[in-house]
């Protein structure tokens, strides 16, 4: 990328090649099972898990790169790897600069020492000598902004005022590439802004960042440029706004397929098409909506009520019913069964729409719940907005 401001290209601050990374993990987690393998670790007993795989990144000076994934997907791995705080097991990684690194909570600072103390200590962590921390420490301390707590041993602060020292110092530390995971989301609302109106100012220095972090609106707001992790993997690197799509797309569907391997049933399969349409059709004002839930359960309920909702895009639900309503009974609840809901003549206004299908006892009890299940579009003739679907005609009347 060629800085516009100054024409000169921007070198590469990060740059790994296929880099993997394994950890070993144990999977002899019983008590028993360990005091029967004791001694006797043999390799069956462990087993390798590969939390990154082959991951090829170029990040230039200057850039703000989001990191985003499902939990365990190797964001925090991936960070530590670009940080140097471990290994990668392959490939390498070359990087230049200072770098600070703001990781999961209680990284870094010493417990029995106080803030102070931490403030040198995690400075010299960073590279600052004792003269430099020195004079910086009135910043530290005003930007943390934590009081006559700076010299109690950090082990009595909350977690805010943990993530307000170590923000500040490293933000002091002048470094050239800061790495965030996901601690901004701790400190309070008036931190958090004062965090971000940093890192603004990092991003107008010309200074690198790499944020993991579970908001996307943060995410969005901060990123020029944002890597989607799954499983390890880069699935995509470019765009914020096509990697928070994509992230959502692939959050729905493992939520779907989680559903479909839970042990104990559940709701599997929920489709809803309009009566003579494809799936996928826009439902016309006046179809017939047809939905069909496929229920997993064996547990042998003999009265069972299913609950169908649909909600707009905002969550609203704009209908809901139960065949407890309807005076619908399905008898004894004996393995797979498909349960249909017939909506006749629905009029809904233009947008998409949710379904949602819960299976509950005559108690009222939430047995199975899918929500957001299965979604479909409504027609837009542009002559109105809002849920509800009519004719309008104006006209000027005498
Ligand atoms: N030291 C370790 N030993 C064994 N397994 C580990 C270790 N550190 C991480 N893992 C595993 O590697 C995977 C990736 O973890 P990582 O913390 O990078 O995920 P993440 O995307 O940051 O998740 P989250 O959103 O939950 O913070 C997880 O399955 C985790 O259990």
């Amino acid at each position: 990328m060629t800085d516009p401001v100054t024409a000169v290209e921007r070198p590469d601050i990060v740059r790994t090649k296929n880099v993997s990374k394994r950890f070993v993990v144990r999977k002899d987690n019983s008590l028993k099972e360990r005091l029967v393998t004791l001694g006797r670790l043999g390799r069956r007993h462990r087993e390798d898990f590969w939390a990154l795989r082959d991951i090829d990144l170029t990040i230039r000076a200057g850039a703000t790169v989001g990191l985003i994934g499902h939990n365990g997907s190797g964001k925090s791995t991936l960070l530590k790897v670009l940080g140097g705080i471990i290994d990668p097991t392959t490939g390498s990684v070359e990087r230049r600069g200072r770098i600070a690194a703001l990781l999961e909570l209680g990284a870094g600072f010493h417990p029995d020492l106080t803030g102070r103390e931490n403030v040198y200590l995690n400075a010299s962590i960073l590279g600052l000598s004792r003269a430099e921390t020195d004079a910086r420490l009135d910043d530290i301390l005003a930007f943390a902004s934590i009081g006559e707590f700076i010299d109690s041993q950090v082990k009595f602060y909350s977690s805010g005022m943990y993530v307000r020292l170590a923000f500040a110092v490293a933000v002091h530390s002048d470094p050239d590439l800061l790495l965030v995971d996901e601690v901004l989301s701790v400190g309070d609302e008036a931190f958090q802004r004062k965090c971000m109106d940093k890192i603004r100012s990092f991003q107008e220095e010309g200074r690198t960042i790499i944020v993991v972090s579970h908001s996307m609106a943060q995410i969005q707001e901060l990123c020029d440029r944002v890597v989607l992790l799954n499983r390890g993997e880069v699935v995509h690197d470019g765009d914020p706004s096509v990697a928070v799509r994509l992230f959502r797309d692939l959050l729905e569907s493992r939520r779907r397929e989680e559903l479909g391997v839970e042990g104990r049933g559940g709701i599997v399969e929920v489709s809803a098409i309009a009566q003579g349409r494809q799936a996928g059709d826009a439902v016309q004002p006046g179809d017939r909506l047809v939905v069909r839930a496929v229920i997993d359960d064996r547990s042998g309920l003999a009265d069972w009520i299913c609950a169908v909702q649909i909600g707009s895009e905002l969550g609203q639900i704009v209908y809901a019913t139960t065949s407890k309503r309807t005076g619908t009974l399905f008898g004894p609840l004996d393995g797979r069964r498909t349960v249909q809901l017939v909506l006749d003549d629905l009029r809904l206004g233009p947008g998409k729409y949710f379904i949602n299908v819960s299976v509950m006892d005559f108690a009222g009890r939430h047995l199975h719940d899918a929500s957001q299940v299965a979604d479909f579009n409504t027609s837009d003739d542009g002559l109105s907005v809002g849920v509800v679907h009519s004719t309008p005609e104006f006209r000027e009347v005498p």
